[in-house]
């Protein structure tokens, strides 16, 4: 058996390696695990700069888009690069609440699926349905990428409430066409339209959900583009991805880590011993910003105008815990919140179960996947990175 260390070369370099009868050995190659610190390729959609903790969409500022403009608004920026006039609004709005309701195919397959799978199989499942049945499905011109685009952004908030209210054993509600698309998401989620400032809030969490640049999802929804496949798998493999809790998946942890602190006197007894047990704290860290999160601000201003409107003693007391924690992860480890920690519990006070959570990321990151989408089809270049091989040496099959 041969037991010679496999040459330190990343595949496809073999060129480069020790040439035979010499010594010398071939250069290390560089490996950024997680790509970290890696540029690969430009964008025009979405700049997230950590050294001023600032977020833009297409050269706007998050947080005056999400002060100013409503999230229909803020899809047509995304999609097309400029703020729509009042026709081009208009046009958009009729389209989306045209195509609100599921096809009857997408329908049954989400009630085909047990309640036992988490909501974010049911969404991953109904857009590859969507896909399947999809008319232009493979028509990959810009116009019929956007025009996928918006039908599906259009249907994912009846995914994401009917499978919340079959899981409560509730009636399926029907799409209003005289609501805005906040408005209605909440009225087929709940069966009635909450008050303005559950509105706004929830408004406001879709807005900084709906882009981020080169993160997990993105770039996963990029390389599948990059193979020239279509825009529905694109969205179902960054739903794959952005299911984990190191991305979408920590909204609802959050949740899950304030149950089981309970009150916010524990915080800082609970955070001691997370660490010590080399707990990952969800809702906090970020590969990109490290001196804070640029849309936590906005939404934690959201999240206190949402307590203080509710007035009740859980809002209150989890918007206590919310603080403590914080407050005891800064000064134990100076990891600060990222956008998760603040929408998982002003989900959970406009009424959304735990789980729904990351579906919810995923009816506003649609938006942003398929601007990206769009954006790796007209420059394309398949996305294959090169890897070092660390295995077995050539051996011989006995
Ligand atoms: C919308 C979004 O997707 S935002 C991200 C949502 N995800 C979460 O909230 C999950 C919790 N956070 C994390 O796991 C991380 O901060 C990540 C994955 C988001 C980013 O992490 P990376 O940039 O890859 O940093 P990395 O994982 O290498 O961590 C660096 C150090 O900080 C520590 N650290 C980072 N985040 C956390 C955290 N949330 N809790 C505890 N320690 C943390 C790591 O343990 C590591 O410490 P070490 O150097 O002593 O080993
Ligand atoms: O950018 C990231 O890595 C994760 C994130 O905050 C997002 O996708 O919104």
């Amino acid at each position: 058996m041969t037991t010679s260390t496999p040459a330190q070369v990343p595949d496809g370099a073999e060129a480069t390696a020790t040439a035979p009868g010499t010594a010398s050995p071939a250069p290390t190659p560089e490996i950024r695990k997680g790509l970290a610190g890696v540029v690969v390729d430009t964008t025009a959609v979405s700049k997230v700069n950590p050294d001023t903790n600032s977020l833009l969409y297409r050269g706007y500022p998050v947080q005056e888009l999400a002060a100013r403009k409503s999230f229909e608004e803020v899809a047509y920026l995304l999609w097309h690069g400029e703020l729509p006039t009042p026709e081009q609004l208009a046009a958009q709005t009729a389209v989306e609440r045209e195509n609100r309701a599921l096809p009857g195919e997408v329908r049954n397959a989400i009630l085909e699926l047990p309640t036992s799978c988490h909501p974010m199989d049911v969404c991953r499942t109904a857009v590859s349905v969507m896909g399947a049945h999809d008319p232009s499905a493979e028509d990959s011109s810009p116009e019929a990428e956007h025009a996928k685009a918006l039908r599906l952004w259009a249907m994912m908030p009846a995914v994401v409430a009917l499978d919340q209210r079959r899981r409560r054993g509730q009636q399926i509600v029907d799409p209003d066409e005289d609501l805005g698309y906040a408005e209605n998401f909440l009225h087929m989620t709940f069966g009635e339209v909450p008050d303005a400032c559950v509105v706004r809030a929830f408004e406001v969490s879709m807005v900084l959900y709906a882009e981020h640049s080169f993160n997990a999802s993105t770039f996963t929804a990029r390389v599948i583009t990059s193979t020239l496949s279509d825009l529905h798998s694109a969205v179902t493999g960054a739903i794959g991805a952005l299911k984990g809790p190191l991305h979408g998946g920590a909204n609802e942890a959050v949740m899950a880590t304030f149950a089981e602190i309970g009150t916010a006197d524990r915080a800082a007894a609970w955070l001691d011993e997370a660490l010590a047990g080399k707990r990952r704290i969800m809702g906090f860290g970020h590969r990109v910003y490290k001196s804070g999160d640029s849309r936590v601000p906005t939404m934690k201003k959201t999240l206190d105008d949402l307590v203080a409107h509710l007035g009740t003693d859980e809002a209150t007391a989890l918007d206590e815990l919310y603080d403590a924690l914080e407050a005891a992860m800064t000064e134990r480890k100076g990891i600060l919140p990222n956008l998760d920690y603040p929408t998982g519990p002003a989900y959970h006070l406009m009424g959304f179960d735990t789980p729904t959570f990351t579906p919810l990321f995923v009816a506003a990151r649609v938006v942003g996947w398929t601007a990206h989408v769009v954006e790796q089809r007209a420059a394309n270049a398949l996305i294959r990175p090169l890897s070092q091989y660390v295995g077995q040496a050539q051996r011989t099959v006995p």
